[in-house]
């Protein structure tokens, strides 16, 4: 009979956009919504969140945000850029919150330039890194690498082999640096899969709830479910499912819900009528799951008969990886078998009233908007 009831370990999104004033105070709470315990926050804001003074007040205004009965924890991620040193790596790892003593800061997320959402300050090589990732290693920080390379007409890379290309890229750094935690985040192919398997214990993977659904067929046409790595192919996706079905211990959720405005999903809104602004304006890349992100990974994983590995693939998996503590006694989330549909979309309170066009800036559609999800947290 199927389950009518399911207790997990408290789950973890090990990546995470939440943004900035204003969008943020519409965000954070949201985290609590989707089910989950502990957010590693991404670091792409405007300015990056590039050093640890920033960070820890980029994590105290979030925090701020929490609603005052939740649980969830923040852990802030510095973005790699020229101006981060060993010195600030050293002081990275010292940083703990001042009420509960845990770690505040667990890694360093590199962003290969201009490939995704403010990237424009990214890296374009590794090697000059070396001191900082060797202190890193040291100092038991984690690397999370967004697994991409810029699109070359030269070499013919695209959006749709970018991730393939990268992934020399992993080895060479797991090779130089075999101790330094490294995650290849939101892999999206059978190659990237293959990839993590062949690497050791100190290669993590996160895989997104998206693309565990997703082919390119989904997104060509459709902004809502475009984001940075596309979903690519039926094989891909199989290869992506085979894995959590699996129980693979090295493989965990990073939900990547990265929220942009209705107005920059949607050319013809953000042009608001003026058909030249639509005819040049781009798509943001992004999927929004955090306000249903646990019922939304039952849902898919029942779909392909992994429902046991839930709890693997949302909290466990993630918290052995990167050392964060197991739920204390009886510290559990609880999903029932109940019906419930997906907003069709979260508005900031301050733009409800307002005409369109300021509601489509502060106004976010989410994943699978309207469809009806059978399992809801209840605890
Ligand atoms: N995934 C995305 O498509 N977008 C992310 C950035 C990222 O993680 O690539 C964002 O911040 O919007």
């Amino acid at each position: 009979m199927a389950a009518t009831e399911i207790q997990l370990d408290l789950p973890v999104d090990m990546h995470v956009h939440v943004r900035q004033p204003p969008m943020s105070s519409l965000i954070v709470p949201h985290l609590a919504l989707g089910g989950i315990q502990t957010a590693y926050i991404m670091p792409n804001t405007i300015p990056p969140i590039s050093n640890v003074s920033q960070c820890v007040e980029y994590l105290d205004q979030l925090e701020s945000l929490l609603p005052p009965s939740s649980d969830v924890e923040l852990i802030g991620t510095l973005y790699l850029s020229p101006t981060l040193t060993p010195a600030e790596v050293q002081r990275a790892a010292a940083v703990r919150h001042p009420k509960t003593g845990r770690l505040r800061i667990g890694g360093v997320k590199s962003y290969p330039r201009g490939v995704t959402t403010n990237s424009d300050g990214g890296i374009e090589s590794y090697d000059v890194y070396d001191e900082v990732f060797a202190e890193m290693e040291r100092q038991g920080l984690v690397l999370n690498l967004h697994g991409e390379v810029p699109s070359d007409e030269e070499k013919n890379i695209t959006v749709l082999n970018a991730e393939a290309s990268f992934l020399q890229h992993l080895h060479k750094l797991h090779a130089k640096f075999p101790k330094l935690r490294i995650v290849l985040e939101h892999a999206t192919t059978a190659a990237a899969v293959e990839a993590v398997k062949q690497c050791g214990d100190t290669v993590g993977c996160s895989i997104t709830p998206h693309h565990l659904q997703l082919i390119v067929d989904d997104w060509a046409g459709k902004p809502v479910n475009f984001c940075k790595p596309v979903a690519k192919t039926w094989d891909d996706r199989k290869a992506l499912r085979d894995v959590i079905r699996s129980g693979h211990p090295r493989f965990f959720l990073g939900s990547d819900s990265a929220p942009h405005p209705f107005a920059s999903k949607m050319p013809s809104a953000a042009s608001h009528g003026d058909v030249q602004t639509a005819a040049s304006c781009g798509c943001a890349a992004g999927v929004y799951t955090s306000p249903i992100l646990i019922p939304l990974c039952a849902t898919l994983l029942e779909s392909f008969g992994a429902l046991d590995r839930l709890e693997a693939y949302v909290s466990t998996n993630a918290r052995s990886f990167y050392r964060l503590p197991v739920s204390q006694g009886s510290a559990k989330r609880i999903l029932r078998r109940e019906q419930t549909t997906v907003p069709s979309s979260f508005t900031l309170d301050a733009h409800k009233d307002k005409d369109d066009w300021a509601r489509d800036k502060a106004q976010v559609v989410p994943f699978w908007a309207g469809k009806e999800l059978p399992w809801k947290i209840i605890s």
